[in-house]
């Protein structure tokens, strides 16, 4: 006679799940819409709302960019998740409240209706660099596929428009019939003069379509410029495990991120704005000296890390800073823009040691093929200006030129290569030798591209950091 033994393992109790029965917490009125409900928007502006003194003013209704999948899942919880601050002696847990309304992207009609609400006063934007659809030029690219057919079902009156450009010009245009007054658009987006490039990209495109909306928008809305500075790597499901157990809730949307943060604001805010300074933004009249710090010092150093370090075949950010090839080539390019930078009060040296620490904090694992997306448009921002800057005071440049060669030599090798121009890119790297470089160059600055002297340099440093196929 056989026996079948049976396990007894007791059934998995089943912990409660975040939300404001849980965590009780009134949800204050929404008066800010965000779009781009990523990781950054709830470790960075939602929490610096959530601590401001008047926090119970202030409810963010938070939409999506691509997927419905982020919202659906902080509807589930009510709006509320928790941001760990993960620092290289331990992690700390913090419930975030601000978030009051977490939107499907697509839901129009109901981001018309809140940018359409006089209680709104503020509208942030996380929806990347590459969605503001710059040309070359710094302006918004109108023949961009997406783009375009946006522009065609404004001016066709039906449909719903799916870039967020178009969306929040449609939503504009809700505002202005709704006679609600002027309010603020806050770009927090890494680019540089990023309320600019929001004016220019929103004007642009709401201007194809109806010159009058343009007009109300430049009369109406103050396009505010910041420099944003918390790092924040995807979620992934170890750290759901980590507050599961914890906290001792279940949380489908946690967010990980270092216990540093910055956020640098210039610009009105006709309707009012939460006292975001009580958490430590700091208000100034002229950004661009901190803003070119942090994306070059910062932003710069993460994209050559990211391109020289896969070709070295590392993963993270704090691998590759580990790589003495890959450190001397980040020093050498903080040498070249560090001599490009003025401004009271910049404190380089102490921000360069502190970037090394921040970098180095290996319990933070910052992938390097996320860092290196949308280079094209990244490029333009963070290795560009330091070049031309070197270039026009007489010297080469060399270290701002290797973050661009590290980068087509990437476009070669990677197995998945993500870029606004990856089409091109392709197309760039089936050339040869110096029609090669030149060709992706110029999806980078066809201007610089022109330039022997600068296309020469680059094809020298190829291949400095190796070819090997690196991982997707
Ligand atoms: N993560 C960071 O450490 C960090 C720090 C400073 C600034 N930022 C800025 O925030 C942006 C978002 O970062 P994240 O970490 O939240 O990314 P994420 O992928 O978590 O979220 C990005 C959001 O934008 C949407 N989106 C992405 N591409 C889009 C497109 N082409 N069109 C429309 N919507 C699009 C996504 O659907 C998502 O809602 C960055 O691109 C950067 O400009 C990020
Ligand atoms: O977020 P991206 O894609 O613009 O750039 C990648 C990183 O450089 C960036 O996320 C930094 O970690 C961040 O800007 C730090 O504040």
């Amino acid at each position: 006679m056989s026996i079948e033994l049976q396990s007894q393992a007791a059934p998995a109790v089943e912990l409660p799940r975040l939300n404001r029965s849980l965590r009780p917490s009134a949800k204050a009125p929404v008066r800010i819409v965000h779009l781009g409900l990523g990781a950054f928007h709830r470790s960075h502006q939602a929490w610096y709302t959530h601590q401001a003194g008047d926090a119970a003013d202030w409810g963010i209704a938070s939409f999506t960019g691509r997927r419905p999948d982020a919202a659906l899942a902080l509807a589930e919880q009510d709006g509320l998740y928790t941001v760990v601050e993960r620092a290289d002696s331990g992690d700390s847990f913090a419930v975030v409240s601000s978030i009051v309304e977490a939107v499907d992207g697509a839901d129009m009609q109901r981001l018309a209706a809140l940018v359409a609400a006089p209680a709104t006063a503020v509208i942030s934007l996380t929806i990347t660099e590459a969605a503001y659809r710059l040309g070359t030029d710094g302006h918004l690219d109108s023949t961009a596929p997406d783009v375009a057919a946006d522009l065609a079902l404004l001016a066709s009156g039906s449909g719903s428009p799916t870039t967020p450009l178009g969306r929040l010009v449609l939503a504009l245009a809700a505002r202005r019939a709704a006679v609600a007054g002027p309010l603020a658009v806050v770009c927090c987006d890494n680019l540089s003069n990023n309320g600019t490039v929001a004016h220019n990209a929103v004007v642009g495109l709401a201007g194809a379509w109806d010159a009058d909306l343009a007009g109300w928008i430049d009369a109406n809305v103050s396009f505010v410029s910041t420099s944003v500075d918390r790092i924040t790597p995807r979620t992934t499901d170890a750290d759901v495990a980590a507050v599961q157990a914890a906290c001792g809730y279940r949380d489908t949307s946690p967010v990980v991120a270092e216990p540093f943060s910055n956020w640098v604001l210039s610009g009105d805010f006709p309707a009012g704005r939460p006292r975001w300074e009580d958490a430590g933004a700091v208000f100034v009249a002229d950004i661009e000296p901190y803003e070119n710090r942090k994306l070059w010092l910062l932003n710069g150093a993460h994209s050559l890390l990211a391109y020289a370090g896969q070709l070295r075949g590392h993963t993270t950010v704090a691998q590759a800073l580990a790589d003495p090839l890959c450190l001397r080539a980040v020093e050498s390019f903080w040498d070249e823009a560090e001599a490009n930078l003025s401004g009271a009060d910049l404190q380089i040296p102490a921000y360069r040691a502190a970037l090394l620490a921040r970098f180095s904090n290996a319990r933070i694992a910052h992938h390097l093929a996320q860092i290196a997306m949308d280079g094209s448009t990244k490029l333009r921002m963070r290795a560009v200006p330091v070049l031309r800057a070197e270039r026009a005071a007489g010297r080469s440049g060399a270290a701002a030129a290797l973050m661009i060669a590290a980068w087509m030599d990437y476009s070669a090798a990677a197995a998945a290569f993500h870029d606004p121009l990856a089409e091109e890119a392709a197309a760039a790297n089936r050339l040869s030798g110096t029609e090669r470089i030149r060709a992706l160059l110029g999806l980078v600055d066809p201007a610089l591209a022109g330039d022997a002297a600068v296309v020469g340099l680059l094809e020298g440093l190829c291949g400095t950091f190796g070819e090997l196929a690196v991982a997707p």
